[in-house]
């Protein structure tokens, strides 16, 4: 997908200073720019909103009648280590503010300012702001190595589903997506966080099952030092994190009753409180919520907040598995192809008829995942002009050789097929977490691990 034209955002900005016209006068001229604004004129107010919100940026006067406006800056940078601090300082006093610098502050500023170097101040902090965003998308594109998402179809069912990811997109509405494992829910979540307007702000990614239970509701909601064994420091936590961007839980369903109660209280208050910490806040995050599970049925079982499902089932959308669109088969092949053979320096052109058969007719139980890493497979093994029969592998298109219980392979090899063949022969992952004789989370490593 193109990313789309970084647009000018607006921050949250804090004031802080002693002197009434200088916080009027900023407050004034940050508001005029679209910028959301609190004032204090002091440390301790500071700190508590600090504690309460998240703030792109802060202006701190250095004197603060008996305080030292220097002793916010580890503060925070404990609290919140993507705020900018720029320092206020008076005439003449530049040393303060070089030393404010080494300590961790953005910028400076020097009294008396005009509005000008107000504005040009925080364009800078926006443009900082959207490029250490841009490095964080760019840095997980880079370690997922993935195609760009095609948001072409030609099956009638998943043209509704983009069409509607679309619209959704442009509102404020938390999205529930909902498919089978590898349909792209994790690759939708990302595209309907960038049409829409909060695209110049963070996206956090939080997967349910890779975060063990007791851990995952500070991963959400942060934790202050000392709040459990091995809480060493003071942890913001993803929904602080992504503050004015997406929050992105993936296989919602496995998420622990304890945390869906505290979710729940976010969704309805957008309030929240650190592991540890008696203090609400408050942040604007917009929620997009994905399963591969049947919610409904964990909602009869006690399994899942009916009430948390009802908040998060406003837009469902439910991606039809890869072999109810087999329309699709071959031109996402032919995509995945062409990036794997760029990323690969290769020259490959095409499929044999054989594999276009074998890829058209075969079950995808891993779906558009599988296909993808068949693809990037037969790209790395293939030595021909065109993707061979050979190159596929044995499950897809079966071949003499496959390993067989007792070859001298790795176990992993015999294990990875195994569940291959398994996930081709059940009809849902359960089934075949029952089969293989393993619960659904291990199922789910198992899978990542072999990219199934
Ligand atoms: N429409 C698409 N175009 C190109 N690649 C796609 C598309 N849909 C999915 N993919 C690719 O398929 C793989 C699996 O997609 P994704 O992780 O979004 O699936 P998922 O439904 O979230 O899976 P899971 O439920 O296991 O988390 C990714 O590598 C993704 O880039």
């Amino acid at each position: 997908m193109k990313r789309s034209q970084q647009q000018t955002s607006s921050l949250n900005i804090l004031v802080v200073d002693d002197e009434t016209n200088i916080r009027k006068t900023l407050s004034y001229c940050l508001a005029v720019e679209g910028h959301t604004v609190i004032a204090v004129s002091n440390l301790v107010d500071a700190i508590d909103e600090v504690r309460r919100r998240s703030f792109d940026m802060a202006f701190v006067d250095l004197k603060l009648r008996q305080e030292n406006g220097m002793d916010l800056i580890p503060v925070l940078a404990a609290e919140s280590p993507w705020t900018k601090t720029v320092i206020i300082t008076a005439h003449g006093s530049i040393e303060s503010a070089v030393e404010a610098i080494r300590h961790g502050a953005a910028d400076y500023i020097q009294k008396p300012f005009t509005p000008d170097q107000v504005r040009l101040l925080t364009q800078r902090i926006i443009r900082i702001r959207e490029l250490e965003n841009e490095i964080t998308v760019l840095k997980e594109d880079m370690q997922r190595s993935n195609p760009e998402t095609s948001f072409q179809s030609k099956n009638v069912g998943m043209r509704r589903v983009i069409e509607t990811a679309k619209k959704a997109a442009a509102s404020e509405a938390i999205v529930l997506l909902r498919g089978e494992s590898g349909t792209g829910k994790s690759a939708f979540a990302r595209a309907i966080h960038q049409w829409s307007a909060r695209t110049a702000k963070p996206m956090a990614v939080v997967a349910c099952p890779s975060v063990p239970a007791d851990l995952l509701e500070s991963e959400l909601f942060g934790h202050v030092k000392g709040a459990f064994t091995g809480a060493v420091r003071d942890y913001p936590g993803r929904i602080a994190v992504c503050e004015g961007g997406t929050l992105f839980l993936d296989e919602i369903a496995d998420m622990a009753l304890p945390v869906q109660a505290k979710l729940l209280r976010f969704i309805q208050d957008r309030e929240y409180e650190r592991l540890g910490e008696a203090t609400p806040r408050r942040a604007d995050v917009r929620i997009i919520a994905a399963t591969n599970a049947d919610l409904d049925k964990r909602v009869a079982e006690g399994r899942f907040r009916e009430d948390l499902f009802y908040r998060l089932n406003v837009i469902s959308l439910t991606l039809p598995p890869l072999r109810e669109r087999p329309e699709d088969i071959l031109p996402l092949a032919e995509k995945f192809l062409a990036h794997f053979c760029r990323a690969n320096h290769k020259s490959i052109f095409g499929f044999t008829d054989e594999v276009a058969a074998a890829l058209k007719g075969y079950r995808w139980p891993g779906n558009v995942r599988e296909l993808r890493n068949t693809i990037e497979r037969a790209v790395i093994l293939g030595s021909g002009e065109q993707i061979g029969k050979v190159d596929l592998p044995e499950n897809i298109a079966p071949a003499a050789g496959a390993p067989a219980i007792g070859d001298r392979v790795p176990l992993s090899v015999i294990e990875e097929l195994h569940i291959r063949r398994i996930l081709a022969d059940t009809s849902s992952l359960q089934e075949a977490a029952d089969v293989l004789g393993m619960d659904q989370a291990t199922l789910w490593r198992r899978r990542k691990a072999y990219g199934i």
